[in-house]
């Protein structure tokens, strides 16, 4: 199969999910970034050992899984560590990444990334396609669906990179303001046109 590989990503509660269900009804498979940096540090995983055997059992719970917001604070305020863990989990999660999307049977492959362009991840894939939607609907579904203040959706919206330079940066756009219907129609003519790419690649 080709091994043409379209990145998908779009800020906070833009509709990166659901564009990538819509993918998979058509067959394709996905490629998770968020899961795949999950899947890193699982229990007796490399990542985690390495992790605990660096910082002692204070990033640890009770079961011995990673505690995620313990590794934030130390990691929060030190730079040193912020690199030690990044050096150690970037190139797991690289090679994680190409052996799942390596393993992908369809047409070509989505993969999931909402930080794709902040994490240089663009350069895994042949194309990139982001969703779309304001600044005001992003903050308005994402709070309705997660129990989350506006000001939390905010702040994170600030952390990732601005939607003007994203839109730059895609090959292609896919805008969610309309219904799910309307969304379906674009994915449909998005998916011809990736079989149609990933033929020629
Ligand atoms: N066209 C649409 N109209 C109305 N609601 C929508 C539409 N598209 C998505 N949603 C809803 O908006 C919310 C955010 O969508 P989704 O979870 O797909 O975004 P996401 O980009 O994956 O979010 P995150 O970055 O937080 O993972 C969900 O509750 C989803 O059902």
């Amino acid at each position: 199969m080709s091994k043409f590989v379209v990145g998908l990503t779009g800020g906070i509660g833009s509709g990166k999910t659901t564009v990538a269900n819509l993918f998979a009804e058509q067959g394709i498979d996905l490629v998770d970034a968020d899961i795949v940096a999950r899947e890193v540090v699982e229990i007796g995983s490399e990542g985690l050992n390495k992790l605990s055997e660096h910082f002692g059992t204070r990033i640890l719970k009770l079961d011995s899984s990673l505690n995620r917001s313990a590794l934030r604070e130390i990691i929060f305020n030190n730079p040193t560590h912020r690199d030690w863990v990044n050096k150690l989990l970037h190139p797991l999660i690289r090679i994680e990444m190409l052996k799942q999307l390596d393993s992908a049977v369809s047409a070509y492959t989505i993969l999931i990334a909402p930080l794709l362009f902040e994490n240089d991840l663009d350069r895994l894939v042949n194309r990139t396609l982001m969703v779309d939607i304001s600044t005001q609907e992003q903050v308005k579904r994402t709070s309705t669906r997660d129990s989350v203040s506006q000001e939390q959706v905010h702040r994170i919206i600030e952390s990732q990179a601005p939607r003007a330079k994203k839109l730059q940066r895609a090959d292609d756009v896919i805008d969610n303001h309309g219904e799910i219907s309307a969304l379906k129609s674009k994915v449909i003519a998005l998916h011809n046109n990736y079989i149609k790419l990933s033929n020629n690649a």
